[in-house]
């Protein structure tokens, strides 16, 4: 959202200060700060409706009493949410100061008191005492008077030190808040600017920027599309955590003007927000991040997902949670099956999709109709049903608000018309439940409106901006010695290596693993409890690996990612986008490495060119590192195959033993004696063959991977850190006085060892090259290579046939 014009802030600004002039009463300052006073001049009469739309949102239907349903300034103290607002400290000061001057008072005022309550005296000595009372009365006086002056003094002192360090903790916070004036703008409730402040976000992202002030101040529906680990999270929970401070706020107001209890009437026990996530990973980091702000305010964020024990999701539903965040398959189990707070939903005021389209593609579809059917209307009221509902008497009045409806995706296309259908209604009708439909078809049953504001950040290429793309060509048994290239000499920050085929990924954890490097995996396969183990292991390792299939391609948000290999390409460019996604987060930059064989040749060419891209760059080899690296992979390689056949052996051993047990055979071994010890001979040369693949293995891995020879030639800064070309440097002149001294032409060869490992990014920007991607030409390539290895096929079986008639024709000669 654009920052407002100077006039429209002008405006805005005056019209706070009118709102918080009763506060400003109050903060007398003794020095003028202009960030102060912008600070307290944030307008937060958000809600008012804007009547240069057409279609205004009003917040409660029915009693106009609560109509725009946000907060003004004045009725928010910052200072009661435990926001020391620097003009509050000055609130205390003044305080200090009345009650000075009221004991300075009080000190006068007893005084004179004290004297009048004198008995009077005798009438001769009258006059002689009196002139001696009144000399008293006036020494007293002057001497309390003194005491006092002595004590207003000090207080002074210590008045105008504690003024002094006020002032000075007032200046750092206001440095402190100075640095989050970015999201001012959005004008969010002070409890969630502290957690922003906790956070350390220091401005709002543009998809943030944008939609939180049409969905929290206009409340709008949103259809949101911005790049992977743009802050999409926020750019919905935000509103909803807004709207329900606002609520909450607006109701005890309400409520103790008409000097009732307010806290019998908060809305609490009700579900407010649904949140629809494709996988449980992603639910459980939706819920995590929505927690770090939900600590602040009260709000209860609940996960349900599939693989979650039934005894601790109904322990978690117990507390009646106001959001909850779920994956499509198992929120329909419990909604199907009657649970309570989950059908409970008249006073649902958002519902939300997150990465919609992946939902759509996992075949979810049928899931999320079932429970967007389950949603009460939205334009409808509810009253009938909220006024059984326990501990929220007025839950109907605030639950009559319209309820928002939040989609959101990294890779989200829309028809042309989207909009005009929403507005006919057309979409109702339609049965079509193929991708792209299928999420406008969701978004309009699920209550979307036609003023829905749709926010599509994406652009041309929808890749990060801040990713580095690159690829390394290879044959397609070789993308594993490439792998532990870039793992062994580029091995810095964190590494998520991506795989199509659950196979795939078995085979080159194994050898990683094998080569001493430290992976965790991740796949569908796996047990909810592993996954998350696995996630955690790679999340607390700094430089962590993690092999995995596509189910870790979306959403997942793990910082510190600096690099994404695509070993085999996915089956789709949204897949490529989100996988890729993983790095280059928020503000932070990032590289992608994709592996490619003759036959993804083609695929990453018109991948490329969906994404705008004519040009993509080379990642950087050091080829003196590869005869190093084919040894380790060819020794791991055969050490993989014998283990392999071994574990294989011993379970279908097993496999048979079992199967015999269940079914109470013996199995008898039918083996000769010398067949036994031929077989027993053949595992002994086995196992010690594998012994001293392994000890060589071993005994290159105890060294760090060295160049084979270093090329003068060619000295390249790919993978060369300052510290090494300075040695190098360093050697080649040494080398070169020793030449001299020596008079000696034989050159002297230079080993590299131990090289420092730099990141694939670094590398990349030092020594990448661009390469032209031609789709056309490449696409031609492949054809001609395929029709040549089909000529050569045909041109062989001729050949075989024809030797087989003369074979069959000489036969029958014979
Ligand atoms: N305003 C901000 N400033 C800095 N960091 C932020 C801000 N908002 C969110 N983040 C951080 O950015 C990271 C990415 O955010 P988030 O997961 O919401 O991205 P996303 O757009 O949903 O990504 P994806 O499409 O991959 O799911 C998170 O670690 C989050 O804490």
């Amino acid at each position: 959202m654009a920052t407002p014009s100077p006039p429209q802030r002008q405006q805005e600004e005056k019209q706070s200060v009118s709102l918080s002039k009763k506060k400003n009463q109050k903060r007398k300052r003794t020095k003028h700060d202009p960030e102060l006073e912008r600070l307290d001049s944030l307008p937060w009469n958000s809600s008012l409706p804007n009547e240069e739309e057409d279609d205004t949102f009003s917040l409660f239907i029915g009693s106009g009493e609560l109509d725009g349903g946000f907060l003004s300034l004045e009725e928010i103290d910052e200072s009661d949410y435990g926001l020391d607002v620097p003009g509050a400290k000055k609130k205390i000061s003044n305080k200090n100061s009345k009650l000075k001057k009221q004991k300075l008072e009080e000190v006068t005022e007893g005084s004179c008191e004290d004297a009048e309550a004198e008995p009077e005296p005798a009438e001769g000595m009258a006059e002689e005492k009196n002139v001696k009372a009144k000399k008293k009365k006036k020494n007293s006086k002057k001497k309390k008077a003194k005491a006092v002056q002595q004590e207003d003094e000090s207080a002074t002192v210590i008045d105008s030190k504690d003024d002094e360090k006020e002032q000075m903790l007032y200046e750092d916070e206001a440095e402190a808040y100075a640095e989050f004036y970015a999201w001012n703008e959005l004008r969010l409730h002070p409890l969630l600017m502290k957690s922003i402040s906790r956070l350390g976000f220091k401005e709002p992202t543009p998809i943030q920027r944008t939609c939180i002030p049409a969905a929290a101040h206009q409340g709008k529906d949103v259809i949101g599309a911005a790049e992977t680990g743009s802050g999409k999270t926020l750019a919905f929970g935000l509103p909803i955590f807004q709207r329900l401070l606002e609520e909450r706020e607006k109701a005890a107001n309400m409520l103790e003007e008409k000097g009732e209890e307010a806290g019998k009437y908060a809305p609490k026990g009700v579900l407010r927000a649904l949140l629809i996530t494709p996988t449980r990973e992603l639910t459980l980091q939706v819920t995590d991040h929505l927690k770090e702000f939900a600590k602040d305010i009260n709000v209860r964020v609940v996960p349900i997902v599939g693989g979650m024990s039934a005894e601790k999701q109904e322990r978690l539903l117990k507390t009646r949670p106001e959001v909850i965040v779920g994956t499509p398959g198992r929120l329909w189990e419990l909604m199907s099956g009657g649970e309570k707070h989950l059908v409970e939903l008249h006073s649902l005021s958002f519902f939300v999709l997150d990465e919609a389209d992946r939902m759509v593609e996992a075949g979810h579809f049928r899931e999320l109709q079932s429970i967007i059917e389950m949603l009460p209307m939205t334009s409808g009221t509810t009253d009938g049903q909220s006024q059984n509902t326990q501990n929220c008497v007025t839950v109907s009045s605030l639950s009559r608000k319209k309820r928002q409806t939040f989609v959101f995706s990294a890779t989200l296309a829309l028809s042309a018309d989207f909009r005009k259908k929403l507005k006919r209604g057309s979409l109702k009708s339609k049965q079509s439940t193929d991708g792209l439909n299928s999420i406008e078809i969701l978004s309009e049953r699920a209550g979307m409106k036609p003023n829905a504001a749709i926010v599509d950040l994406t652009n041309a290429s929808i890749l990060a901006k801040n990713l580095e793309e690159s690829f390394i060509e290879c044959r397609e048994e070789d993308k594993d010695v490439y792998l532990y290239y870039i793992l062994s000499i580029h091995g810095e920050g964190r590494t998520i290596v991506f795989c199509t085929s659950i196979a795939a990924l078995r085979h080159i954890s194994s050898i990683l693993r094998i080569l001493g490097v430290n992976v965790s995996t991740l796949h569908a396969q796996m047990q909810q409890r592993a996954r998350l183990k696995a996630i955690d292991r790679f999340r607390a390792n700094e430089h962590g690996i993690l092999v995995a299939t596509d189910v870790a391609a979306r959403g997942l948000d793990i910082p510190g990612v600096r690099t994404v290999v695509h070993y085999q390409l996915p089956h789709s460019a949204e897949v490529y986008v989100h996988r890729s996604g993983r790095t280059a987060r928020a503000s932070s930059d990032g590289c992608s490495i994709a592996l490619i064989s003759p036959n993804d040749s083609a695929k990453f060419a018109s991948l490329c060119k969906s994404f705008a891209k004519e040009s993509i760059k080379h990642f950087p080899l050091e080829s003196s590192y590869m005869p190093e690296v084919m040894k380790r992979l060819s020794l791991a390689r055969q050490i993989d195959k014998i283990s392999r056949k071994d574990s294989q052996e011993r379970a279908n051993k097993s496999w048979l033993e079992r199967s015999a047990e269940s079914l109470e055979l013996v199995v008898e071994n039918y083996d000769s004696e010398e067949e036994r010890v031929k077989n027993f001979k053949q595992k002994k040369a086995s196992s010690n063959h594998l012994k001293k693949l392994q000890q060589e293995l071993n005994g290159l891995l105890s060294r760090p991977l060295r160049p084979k020879t270093f090329s003068h030639r060619y000295p390249t800064a790919a993978g060369v850190t300052h510290l090494i070309q300075h040695q190098f440097e360093e050697l080649a002149k040494q080398n070169g006085d020793d030449n001299l001294v020596l008079g000696e032409n034989k050159r002297r060869k230079m080993v590299v060892i131990g090289q420092d490992c730099v990141e694939p990014l670094q590398a990349l920007r030092s020594a990448g090259h661009e390469v032209h991607m031609d789709v056309k030409e490449r696409v031609e390539k492949r054809r001609n290579a395929e029709s040549l290895r089909r000529k050569r096929k045909e041109e062989k079986k001729r050949l075989r046939d024809q030797r087989r008639k003369q074979k069959k024709q000489s036969q029958g000669r014979e």
